[in-house]
């Protein structure tokens, strides 16, 4: 079978991980997180003490740490110079400092080749999760699909995932979720949004499943040349 190339783009807590590595797990393709690379640079920048609210500081460190993304949807891994970061990168302190940092246009630049590159290694193909990918990375993906769905479900289905106090605090969650929606819709350097050619699925009312289905469907139409 050829091989085929899926863009899944939209905002936080969409359900794009999920979606990505069930359809990519469903199909046989490669699966890539590209936040995670996003968040994975910017751990590096806090490590290593670049103020990360001075863009030419991050400029200039942009190249530095050795980003590598393993692609198995069944266990993907994401290292920085051999450290695995998987947990790191998930803290709230990442998270509150990741759009800062992916909107400075080295960064995108440094990661968008890696993602390019790991997208041509991929034999069967790859599913690609991420904000610019079927505008930018991948602009002739073999299928664009756009998440979206209220805030408000994905401020719950985010806080379901936080521990203890975190989780408590539904209304801080949104707010956190909707800011950081505004900063990544609002860069300059490919911001956040749907490509012409994207289909957009809202998944508000959705379960996860009826979302992989919505979406292996797709490939398989497209597959199928229709
Ligand atoms: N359609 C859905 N209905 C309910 N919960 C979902 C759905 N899709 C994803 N989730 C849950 O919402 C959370 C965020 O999903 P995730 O795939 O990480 O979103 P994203 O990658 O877009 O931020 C996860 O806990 C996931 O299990
Ligand atoms: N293709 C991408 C993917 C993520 N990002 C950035 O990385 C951050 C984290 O992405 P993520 O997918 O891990 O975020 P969640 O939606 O999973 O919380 C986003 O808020 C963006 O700032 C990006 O700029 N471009």
């Amino acid at each position: 079978m050829e091989s085929v190339i899926v863009a899944i783009d939209g905002p936080s807590g969409t359900g794009k991980s999920s979606t990505s590595k069930a359809v990519a797990a469903k199909l046989g393709l490669s699966y890539l997180d590209t936040g995670a690379q996003y968040r994975a640079i910017t751990w590096w920048m806090l490590r290593n003490g670049v103020d990360v609210a001075d863009p030419a500081a991050i400029a200039a460190a942009a190249g530095k740490p050795g980003i590598v993304s393993g692609t198995d949807p069944a266990a993907p891994t994401i290292t920085v110079d051999g450290t695995d970061v998987a947990a790191p990168i998930r803290t709230q302190e990442v998270t509150s400092k990741v759009s800062a940092v992916s909107a400075v246009p080295e960064v995108r630049h440094v990661i968008t080749e890696l993602q390019r590159s790991i997208a041509r290694a991929a034999r069967e193909g790859i599913v690609v999760e991420g904000r610019d990918i079927g505008t930018t990375v991948l602009p002739d993906a073999d299928l664009k699909v756009f998440l979206t769905a209220s805030p408000e479900a994905r401020a719950a289905r985010r806080s379901g995932e936080l521990k203890g106090k975190e989780a408590s605090d539904l209304a801080a969650t949104r707010q956190a979720l909707v800011a950081r929606d505004a900063a990544d819709s609002g860069r300059k350097t490919s911001p956040l949004a749907k490509a012409g050619d994207a289909v957009e699925v809202d998944t508000t009312d959705l379960s996860l499943q009826q979302v992989v289905e919505c979406v292996v469907t797709l490939v398989e139409e497209k597959r199928a040349g229709r």
